[in-house]
């Protein structure tokens, strides 16, 4: 309980020992101050532990305390919100900021991490029909259904995971919104922060839920579903005869142009910065005021092409388009960037028809239009024809940041409804499809790494609703989805025809989504859809994908490191395919683009499965992952049967004899002992004999740590044939014919299986590169060097 008012905090702080002048003299010093008001910690220090183990060890306990305390807290009643005396809340809160600003002059990584999968209220009512409430009037743990909450921003807010925001009611009571899954907001810097919310700010919180906060401390209003919280201009009608007590001015807050141009210069001090959401918003709030201001309008579509907003923008540039006497000036930028928002949303012909008539009417444009011609013709052939300039695309993806500009393929495979699968649809093969076939090329809809962030962090997240803990840029997936349907109210449709898991309504049993298309979005941040952040968990959590794009190799520790920086993704159709542990097909990315390619010849009508796992894992440890037991149950596909049908004793003896490979043998009880173990996979195919790949890597540094390195390669080949491919070349001296050094090296074979995507994916090729190094650095064969290269180049890009 929280002292009412200020005689109760004298007395408060009497009892403590404490006198005004210790807090005054505090205030000077953050982490004094912080200790004296908070002796357990600040929050922001209790979201940031400092050892990457710390903050694991926490998590392991904070999940069960997490859950725990989410369960007890549905039964608790609600109590009465009190505030907390207002000069210590704004004191304690500048104590945290400080702490934030100094955090983010560290080069360190910092740890980040939440909870998913919590109640969070979608508020479906206009403000209009709800009831101002005031936070004297409000109860913690109650969602208040039916009324809204008036506030404004009081002193600058910061961003711990999530954004909190100081904020006061009119009669000045103080509480810490804790905004979730704002837009613009992952990863953003204090500034970016200060930008999108700025002091002084006046919002209406649709239905707000009080919470007690996490472990502990002052309550917080929560908000998960950022399309609750609604900006209003200071002219609202809803705020006529609102009289704050704290005054009309609050301190520190910006002052808000009066011209046109000075709302230009506003939003275009943002927009050079980086801050492409403060940008548009600025150029809203200009044109609410200067409708027909087409610099405004220009300057909006511009930022909106930068958020890839490309319906708004095109909106925009035609609304500039219309004004009958446009300077040429003008005219030409308005042309050039609709046809630039035309390319963005696919629609290239008509891209091209704009980008060809620019270039006849501006000839000072022609070169950069010839560009854009280019550039809608290749897309034109990616998406009709499957046709990819896979090297191209190659070298695009190692930039950073990675935007790829590739345009989606669908080949031989349809969506259908399979009754028996979770979610109710399946994807089948049109027509018969050989081994290698592209089957689909989509661009994530949503995309989430460490290039979102202005300084690289980890996440880790308490999943309620697989009750599980995730690592990576999952957390912050979400918010990317809000993201992408501020701007594309129309993209909410993608997403609510996913599967969202059981406890959701089931999506449709069909999937179809239209292609982007012109729409006016007058004010960025005034949703014109709700955001149900609850229904994106649950898609997100059964369709997201952990992303790592195919790039140069890396080191074990730069690979610990990016378990941890893991990008994750959201694609559509991709999210269609179900599991099989010996899968049909095989998924990589180049960036944020997805490939499926099938691994196998796939008859017509046949199911296409991917894996969720990485693959060429044994039963036991298959029936232990926690991520397929959330996302499936149990399996039963075709190798988890095979695998009961085999007995648990026989996985268990599979299991030891994998694990008991004794390196220090003869070479001939190694090789038996791999022989036993491929025997307890008697009637598999070879590419499902998931363990014997594993032997013989090990088999491999064997023969490597003897020099033997005609028996490494001997390794490679029956690897590359575990992984169900045919060494059509296993001489390793000798003269090559010409046409044998032409010929390549390996062939696929049509047999799947669960290392069949391995073979054409990293693990495939690194096999090929190996053998490729092997024969230059240890045999100086440059003739059967290229030979594999060549192998694994076509493997990649085939
Ligand atoms: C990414 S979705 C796959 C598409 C989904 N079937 C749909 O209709 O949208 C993942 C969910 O599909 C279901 N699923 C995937 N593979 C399955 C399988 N082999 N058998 C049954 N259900 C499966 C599970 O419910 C899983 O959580």
């Amino acid at each position: 309980m929280f002292p009412q008012e200020l005689d109760d905090l004298a007395r408060m702080m009497h009892e403590l020992g404490l006198r005004p002048e210790d807090v005054m003299k505090a205030a000077g010093d953050p982490a004094a101050l912080e200790q004296l008001l908070n002796p357990v910690g600040s929050r922001a220090a209790r979201q940031q532990a400092s050892e990457p183990s710390d903050i694991v060890s926490t998590m392991a306990g904070d999940f069960e305390q997490a859950k725990a305390r989410f369960d007890a807290e549905k039964n608790m009643p609600p109590i009465p919100f009190v505030a907390k005396p207002r000069e210590w809340f704004l004191m304690a809160l500048q104590a945290e900021r400080q702490e934030v600003l100094e955090r983010e002059k560290s080069p360190h990584i910092s740890m980040k991490h939440t909870i998913i999968g919590t109640e969070a209220h979608v508020s479906t009512i206009a403000l209009e029909q709800l009831e101002r409430v005031s936070l004297r009037q409000m109860h913690i743990r109650k969602t208040h259904q039916g009324k809204y909450l008036l506030c404004r921003i009081a002193t600058f807010p910061l961003r711990v995971f999530s954004i909190h925001i100081p904020i006061e009611d009119v009669y000045g009571d103080v509480c810490l919104l804790e905004l979730y899954n704002y837009p613009g907001t992952i990863g953003a810097s204090s500034e970016l922060v200060e930008a999108l919310f700025p002091v002084g700010s006046i919002l209406a919180i649709r239905e707000p839920t009080l919470k007690s906060a996490a472990r502990g401390g002052d309550p917080i209003l929560r908000v998960d579903c950022p399309s609750n919280v609604i900006w209003l201009e200071p002219d609202d009608k809803k705020l006529v005869g609102v009289k704050w007590k704290t005054g009309d001015h609050v301190p520190n807050s910006p002052r808000m142009p009066s011209t046109e141009e000075g709302w230009k210069k506003q939003g275009n001090g943002h927009y050079q910065n980086g801050r492409h959401i403060p940008a548009a918003v600025s150029y809203s709030r200009g044109l609410k005021r200067f409708p027909a201001s087409s610099v405004l309008r220009l300057n909006r579509a511009m930022a909106y092409l930068q958020l890839q907003y490309y319906g708004a923008a095109l909106w925009d540039c035609e609304a500039v388009l219309e004004h009958k006497e446009l300077p040429n000036s003008l005219k030409s930028k308005a042309l050039y960037r609709a046809a630039q928002a035309l390319y963005g949303t696919g629609n290239w012909d008509e891209a091209e028809l704009r980008f060809t008539a620019m270039a006849a009417e501006y000839p000072a444009e022609a070169t950069g239009c010839q560009i854009w011609i280019q550039k809608c013709r290749d897309r034109r052939s990616e998406a009709t024809e499957g046709k990819y300039n896979w090297v191209t695309a190659y070298k695009a993806a190692q930039a950073k940041p990675c935007k790829m500009d590739l345009a989606d393929f669908t080949g031989p495979v349809k969506v259908v409804s399979l009754p028996s699968r979770g979610g109710g649809r399946g994807v089948v093969a049109k027509r018969d499809i050989k081994f290698g076939e592209l089957l689909v090329v989509s661009k994530a809809f949503v995309s989430c790494s460490m290039d979102d962030s202005a300084n690289p962090e980890t996440h880790t997240i308490i999943n309620l609703i697989t009750n599980r803990m995730d690592k990576g840029y999952r957390a912050v997936t979400a918010t990317k989805v809000a993201e992408r349907i501020a701007g594309n109210p129309k993209a909410a449709d993608a997403v609510d025809q996913l599967y969202a898991g059981p406890s959701n309504r089931l999506p449709p049993s069909e999937y179809n989504t239209a292609p982007s298309e012109k729409v006016n979005v007058a004010r960025l941040l005034h949703f014109d859809r709700d955001v149900d952040i609850r229904r994106i968990e649950g898609v997100l959590t059964f369709n997201s994908f952990a992303t790592p794009s195919l790039g140069p190799a890396r080191s074990r520790s730069e690979d610990k490191i990016d378990e941890q920086l893991h990008p994750s993704s959201l694609f559509l159709l991709p999210s269609l395919f179900n599991h099989s542990c010996s899968p049909n097909a095989f998924w990589y990315c180049l960036g944020d683009v997805m490939m499926i390619r099938a691994t196998c010849d796939i008859p017509a009508g046949n199911e296409v499965f991917l894996s969720y796992t990485r693959g060429g894992d044994s039963y036991i440890s298959r029936a232990k992952d926690s991520c397929l037991a959330s996302l499936l149950g149990s399996c039963n596909c075709s190798l988890c049967t095979r695998d009961r049908q085999a007995g648990e004793a026989v996985c268990k003896q599979r299991e030891q004899l994998g694990s008991k490979i004794n390196l220090g043998n003869t070479d001939l009880a190694i090789r038996s002992h791999i022989k036993k173990l491929d025997e307890t996979f008697k009637d598999y195919p070879t590419s499902d004999r998931y363990a014997v790949i594993e032997a013989y890597i090990e088999l491999q540094n064997h023969y490597k740590a003897r020099s033997d390195y005609v028996n490494v390669l001997w390794t490679l080949f029956k690897r590359l044939e575990y992984m169900g491919l045919k060494v059509m070349d296993t001489t390793v001296r000798g003269v090559l014919s010409s046409s044998d050094r032409d010929a390549l090296p390996i062939k696929l074979v049509t047999i799947g299986g669960s290392q069949a995507g391995s073979s054409l994916g990293q693990v495939g090729v690194n096999a090929c590169v190996n053998i490729h190094h092997v024969f230059v650095g240890e045999f100086d064969d440059i003739a059967r060097a290229a030979k594999w290269l060549k192998g694994a180049v076509w493997r990649k890009f085939r």
